[in-house]
């Protein structure tokens, strides 16, 4: 790189070398120098990095990354860049109350402001752990500097007496078996803790997992990466590789905007399907591309992802984990099966300079059990199916995960095979739902609607991961472990219940499933792609002036200043569930001309 050449189009040098501005050029330089830096490297034509750094104590999933960084830095250096490495807003799925949910929001905000108020060129976004991986993306989006993502990489498979056993998944399992009296308390904790023997995130198919393979799919990280597990060497080489990636995308200035296509958006839907990915897919990627100014919509998840069969036998839509998933070949085999088959836009642009075609034109299954021929998958057509109804506008439900029993007990009326009816149990949030599950006058049977409420992205506030609910603990004595379940929260993409979730509108803000009661009869048509309350369009009209004489649908006071203001500012889960005030502000390095000078 020559020095005429690229540092006119480095906007750190309106920082750091700037004759015309020497006042400011002395402020803002002299602290950076103050660990060590010099003016020669400061001064020179060499872009500044950052490493946007979500690990942390606090974010165990991610906190590898503090490992790796070094790598990452190294990368960066041979590759002629300066590192500067900064911490964003930790985000622990398993560990932040009342949910992580809350949080994505706000670390895409102060990610941004970082992106576009410092002296960086491009960026390394050290993702890993559900919602670090959107928070990241969101803000590389609106302000479209060069940027390149580093998965952290799953944990190694957990075990327990010679079984595979993953993350998240056995924790579902776990309290089928405490409610059946099948283990205690210290056995629920062991099992629990044998799914994560190191440091990484989920193993199993979660969101995770899945954000991290999308993220791939979409080219914002290196092919083959997302699926190496943390603790391998291989991961430390990826981090190396990727600092020097990032340098290249500075030098050749290929933004976020040049990746984050329409096509290349088209194309994670459809790995999403053949992952077997999360329920949460959508509403992060429908924000990223909601910030990048790509016009995505929920319906595109129908139409792109729900013929694609389901490839890859992971947990919780199959039986292995994340080692398996990376020794068998990961995203790129499971990219070039698709490929072949024409249902990837193989000249979406990648990170590395490459198309995605041309990355994983030769890839292909190493392990035909973990990553099957797309003429022998798992299941066909297992992409997300988009339901509406009188009960909400929108809801998805994630077909890979209807069991063989399920599909047996429910869907199996020879005159209508995709439709089913039942009565309703409505629980008014997790903790009513917890403390009456197993209350017998409840009178649910196996042919019960399990509903929750009240858990959206305002009424949580956040969008809780608790639609997923297990039957009470007589019937799944009984040999029945999952009911049909409704909500306006989110589910964990460990989860393999059948849910038809993320509904919008939402409880809270009017949506159908306020007025919903207790004994109802609700009718789900999965070929209709329907969920409708058997009442009168009178009965709801009526239910619904009683609701609004009664002050509408009660949810809990903010507890915290966020909460407040996420409450007042955030948007629906079929849009993304995003600041919608932040939506306006798109490419700001391009649109926005810099920063005002601080001093
Ligand atoms: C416990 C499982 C989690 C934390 O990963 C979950 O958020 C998911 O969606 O996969």
């Amino acid at each position: 790189m020559t020095a005429s050449k690229t540092s006119r189009g480095l906007r750190s040098r309106a920082w750091f070398d700037n004759p015309g501005n020497p006042d400011m050029t002395a402020l803002y330089i002299e602290r950076y120098l103050n660990y060590g830096l010099s003016l020669a490297e400061l001064q020179s034509d060499r872009p500044i990095i950052g490493i946007a750094q979500t690990g942390s104590d606090l974010a165990p999933c991610n906190r590898h990354h503090l490992v790796l960084a070094q790598r990452v830095k190294e990368g960066i250096r041979d590759a002629g860049g300066i590192p500067i490495e900064f911490p964003i807003h930790p985000i622990q799925e398993t560990g932040k109350r009342p949910t992580a949910g809350l949080d994505r929001n706000l670390a895409y905000l102060s990610l941004t402001e970082l992106l576009f108020g410092y002296p960086i060129d491009g960026v390394v976004l050290t993702i890993g752990c559900d919602k670090t991986t959107p928070a990241c993306l969101m803000a590389a989006a609106t302000v479209n500097i060069p940027a390149i993502a580093l998965s952290v990489g799953p944990m190694l498979n957990g075990w327990h007496k010679g079984e595979r056993v993953g993350s998240g998944t056995i924790v579902w399992k776990a309290r089928q078996m405490l409610a059946a009296g099948e283990i205690d308390y210290r056995g629920f904790v062991e099992l629990v803790a044998s799914s994560a023997p190191s440091t990484g995130f989920c193993n199993t198919m979660g969101t995770a997992t899945t954000m991290n393979s999308l993220t791939e799919a979409l080219g914002m990280s290196l092919p083959g990466s997302a699926a190496i597990p943390a603790p391998y060497r291989d991961r430390q080489e990826c981090a190396w590789r990727t600092g020097q990636q990032i340098v290249e995308l500075v030098q050749a200035d290929r933004k976020p905007s040049d990746i984050l296509t329409r096509e290349a958006f088209i194309n994670a839907i459809r790995v999403n399907s053949a992952i077997g990915g999360s329920t949460n897919a959508p509403i992060h990627l429908n924000a990223i591309a909601r910030h990048i100014g790509v016009k995505l919509e929920l319906e595109d998840w129908e139409t792109y992802g729900r013929d694609v069969p389901l490839l890859v036998n992971l947990q919780p839509a199959g039986e292995y984990l994340g080692e398996d998933f990376y020794q068998a070949g990961g995203v790129p085999a499971v990219v070039g099966e698709l490929l072949r088959k024409g249902l990837i836009e193989r000249n979406a642009l990648t990170v590395n300079g490459k198309t995605i075609g041309e990355n994983c034109a030769d890839a292909g299954s190493a392990n035909e059990a973990v990553i099957r021929r797309f003429d022998d998958p798992l299941r066909r057509a297992a992409g997300l199916t988009v339901l509406r109804g009188n009960l909400f506008d929108s809801a998805v439900m994630k077909t890979s995960v209807i069991s063989e029993d399920f599909r047996a007990r429910y869907l199996s009326d020879p005159a209508d095979p995709e439709a089913f009816e039942g009565r309703v149990v409505v629980f008014d949030g997790p903790e009513d739902y917890h403390s009456r599950i197993d209350d017998p006058s409840l009178g649910i049977d196996d042919r019960t609607l399990l509903v929750i409420r009240g858990t959206g992205p305002i009424g949580y506030p956040g969008g809780a991961e608790v639609v997923n609910m297990r039957p009470p603990a007589a019937l799944i004595r009984a040999g029945i472990d999952a009911l049909p379940c409704i909500g306006d929260g989110r589910q964990s993409g460990t989860s393999g219940s059948p849910s038809i979730l993320n509904a919008a509108p939402e409880a809270a803000v009017g949506g159908g499933l306020a007025v919903l009661r207790t004994g109802d009869r609700v009718r789900v048509d999965l070929r209709r792609r329907e969920v409708r309350l058997l009442a009168s369009d009178e009965e709801i009209a009526q239910r619904r002036d009683e609701l609004a004489r009664n002050g509408g649908f009660a949810y809990p006071a903010a507890q915290t200043p966020w909460q407040e203001i996420h409450r007042d500012l955030t948007g629906q889960f079929d849009s993304g569930a995003v600041l919608e005030p932040a939506v306006k502000y798109q490419r700001i390095a391009q649109t926005a001309g810099l920063p005002r000078d601080s001093h």
